[in-house]
């Protein structure tokens, strides 16, 4: 049996060419000699001491190599990383294969006494980690050479099982997963996965099955939430704060509202005790008329014409419309000296039309919640202008970064480039505007990084200056199991990111990848949705997944009192399907787009398809949606969903009402 081998030579000197690396080309030479049938070296390369680098590639290698063979980065200086980079990969430990080596090399050399050489497998492939000279690493390797095609046989011979790790290096857990599985199957193995592609890799020897196990939709958004993180809290002044955004704190109200009693009606100010009658008009009060503290107090027998919103003057205690008076005499400048209050059903009673102080807001009471949205409605914010605070508390609003990926994808947003006739094989970009307005909607501030070539030098260079100003970012296309599907290599073996999820047991969108990419500037990881590039999956995904993580991070559970979070950050509800009976799809549940509308006549709600064309394709499918119709994975019982039945709808944009 022909074994493919890894060859890792693991020099900060040698990666910078200021060096030859000679344990490599020595180990090549050893197992050609050994056999050359039996020992194929497939991968070679030479990486700096970057605990990173080596565990990325030892992992991606794990899935196409039987051995692996690291040599170098095993010595006791601070910069040997090789072994605290392999060690946690290993499915299982083979601790009397390494002590082979140590012991056969010590009967050469003392100073093998100074190499920390580590032996392992990883799913199925043995790896041994050997010092780094050509000596050394010669010497380690022969004492157990003997023995390699067993163990290599023997780590392989699990029939029918693969273990997966995590690309982190933490070994997450060993799972099991059947190769027989068809390819769109969900898979158990949640949150355990090997590593893309290496970038380097030439066509022929890409992997020819996704390494990322296919989750659930409720798995992916459980890691979604769980990986994404509320943004800082922010003091801003009314007029910098925009809709959408939640209160972090309470708003306290600083002053009385009114802080003077005030009159509710245009009319006049009296004592309620002197009843209807003819009284003598002593002055007029307007809204903003001065204190009236220590002004005359109001006697029986006299009124004071008030405007709605004036204080009431002292010794007044009752206000009435002036549409239940009339002029008695007035003088030669038209003013008015006396007027009859007229008799009506209802007595004229204290308070009688006047908001006492406090009425509308009392001092130092919650006027407020933490956790409030503040609406397009204007309701918050007017309290919040009225409350006597100058600066408020809320959760910064995301900054998202969005992308365009493919060579063939044209971009319509650049005003500067002539609107040109298509070429053919291309299309335009119709994912960067739908996400850009999506996300406007939602109140995000968005950094429009255009349409991006699939060179992952450009895809990693763009995602890393983007991430430094923004909290996130989302990017189309470059997902799947195509040559130029870059974005997740680039994530893991670029930016240094962990894909916690590649692949979701949805129709569509179901190479919808999210992932977290260590932050240059603080310890916060910014998030990276790296969507699919067909528009409906792009746009399904981003309702899925990428708006419920905006409003959690936006604060939208701050003050969480419901069991299931997902229906405050994704609200569905149960309708009625009106439209025609749609076959259910055999392996992954299907999202299809909906028009959701409130049935006045029987009080439920109802439920169509936009229209029957649903391809994932096809944006036009999108058009009217307001919401997305779960349909579940159909059954030889269930193959079809009909008219009149019941079905979940999440909902996305505003019902019809
Ligand atoms: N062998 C396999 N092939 C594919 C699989 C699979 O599992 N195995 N999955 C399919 C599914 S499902 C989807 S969804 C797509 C996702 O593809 P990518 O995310 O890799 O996206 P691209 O290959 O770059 O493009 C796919 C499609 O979308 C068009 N596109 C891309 N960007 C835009 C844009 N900004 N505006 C408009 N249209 C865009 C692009 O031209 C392609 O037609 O993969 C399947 N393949
Ligand atoms: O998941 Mo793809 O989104 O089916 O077309
Ligand atoms: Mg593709």
């Amino acid at each position: 049996m022909v074994v493919e081998v890894g060859i890792l030579t693991v020099s900060t000197q040698c990666s910078k060419g200021a060096a030859n690396d000679t344990s490599g080309p020595a180990l090549e030479a050893l197992l050609c000699q050994e056999d050359k049938q039996q020992w194929r070296i497939c991968e070679r390369k030479i990486v700096p001491d970057d605990k990173q680098q080596i565990s990325a590639i030892v992992s991606a290698w794990s899935l196409r190599c039987r051995l692996i063979i690291v040599s170098g980065g095993t010595g006791i200086s601070p910069s040997d990383v090789t072994i605290e980079a392999i060690e946690p990969l290993f499915t299982k430990r083979l601790p009397a294969l390494a002590t082979a080596m140590v012991v056969g090399s010590l009967t050469i050399t003392p100073f093998a006494a100074l190499s920390q050489v580590a032996a392992g497998v990883i799913g199925q492939t043995v790896v041994l980690a050997v010092p780094g000279s050509k000596k050394g690493s010669v010497e380690n390797v022969q004492q157990v050479l003997k023995v390699l095609p067993h163990a290599v046989d023997t780590a392989a011979a699990t029939e029918g099982t693969r273990h997966l790790h995590a690309p982190s290096g933490k070994v997450k857990s060993k799972v099991a997963c059947n190769c027989s599985r068809p390819e769109d199957q969900e898979d158990q193995n949640i949150g355990v996965h090997g590593l893309s592609n290496d970038l380097g890799i030439s066509v022929s020897r890409r992997a020819r099955r996704s390494p990322y196990p296919m989750i659930p939709v409720a798995k992916a958004l459980q890691l979604v939430l769980d990986h994404v993180k509320l943004l800082p809290i922010k003091r801003l002044l009314l007029n910098q704060i925009s809709y959408g955004q939640i209160l972090a704190e309470d708003v306290i109200a600083q002053e009385n509202v009114p802080g003077y009693p005030a009159s509710i009606m245009d009319g006049y100010a009296m004592i309620a005790a002197d009843g209807p009658g003819v009284f003598a008009v002593r002055s007029a009060l307007t809204a903003g008329s001065a204190n009236l503290e220590g002004s005359e107090m109001l006697k029986s027998g006299e009124v004071v014409r008030v405007a709605t919103g004036a204080p009431i003057p002292p010794g007044a205690d009752a206000v009435v419309m002036v549409e239940d008076t009339e002029l008695v005499t007035s003088d030669a400048n038209g003013e008015e000296q006396q007027v009859r209050i007229l008799a009506s059903k209802e007595p004229i009673v204290q308070g009688q039309n006047i908001r006492p102080i406090g009425h509308d807001l009392r001092a130092e009471t919650v006027v407020l919640r933490a956790g409030t949205q503040i609406s397009e409605i204007g309701g918050e914010i007017g309290t919040m202008a009225i409350s006597g605070n100058k600066e408020f508390a809320v959760y910064a609003m995301p900054r998202i970064a969005v992308m365009s990926t493919g060579d063939e994808v044209v971009d319509v947003l650049n005003t500067s480039q002539p609107h040109s006739s298509l070429a053919y094989g291309c299309i335009r970009d119709s994912n960067r505007p739908a996400l850009l307005a999506a996300l406007h909607a939602l109140g995000c501030q968005t950094m429009d990084l255009g349409v991006v070539r699939d060179d992952p030098d450009l895809l990693s260079h763009t995602i890393r200056s983007s991430l430094q100003s923004c909290d996130g970012l989302i990017s189309t296309g470059g997902v799947s199991m195509g040559e130029r599907d870059w974005l997740k290599p680039v994530v893991e073996q670029r930016l240094g990111g962990t894909i916690h999820f590649g692949r979701v047991a949805m129709k569509p969108s179901k190479p919808t990848t999210f992932a977290t990419v260590p932050s240059q500037s603080d310890s916060r990881d910014r998030f990276v949705f790296a969507l699919p590039g067909n528009p409906v999956s792009a746009l399904v995904a981003f309702h899925m997944f990428v708006a419920p993580a905006l409003r959690m991070i936006s604060g939208y559970l701050i003050d969480n009192t419901v069991a299931d979070v997902t229906s405050k950050l994704r609200p569905s509800v149960q309708a009625e399907f009106i439209d025609q009976s749609v076959q259910l799809d055999r392996v992954r549940p299907e999202y299809i787009r909906g028009v959701l509308a409130w049935d006045h006549e029987r009080k439920v709600w109802v439920v169509s398809m936009t229209d029957h064309k649903q391809q994932s394709s096809r944006i036009a499918s999108m058009q009217s949606a307001n919401a997305l119709i779960s349909l579940p994975i159909g059954t030889n019982e269930r193959p079809s969903i009909t008219t009149g039945e019941t079905v979940t709808v999440i909902v996305i944009g505003t019902p019809l009402i």
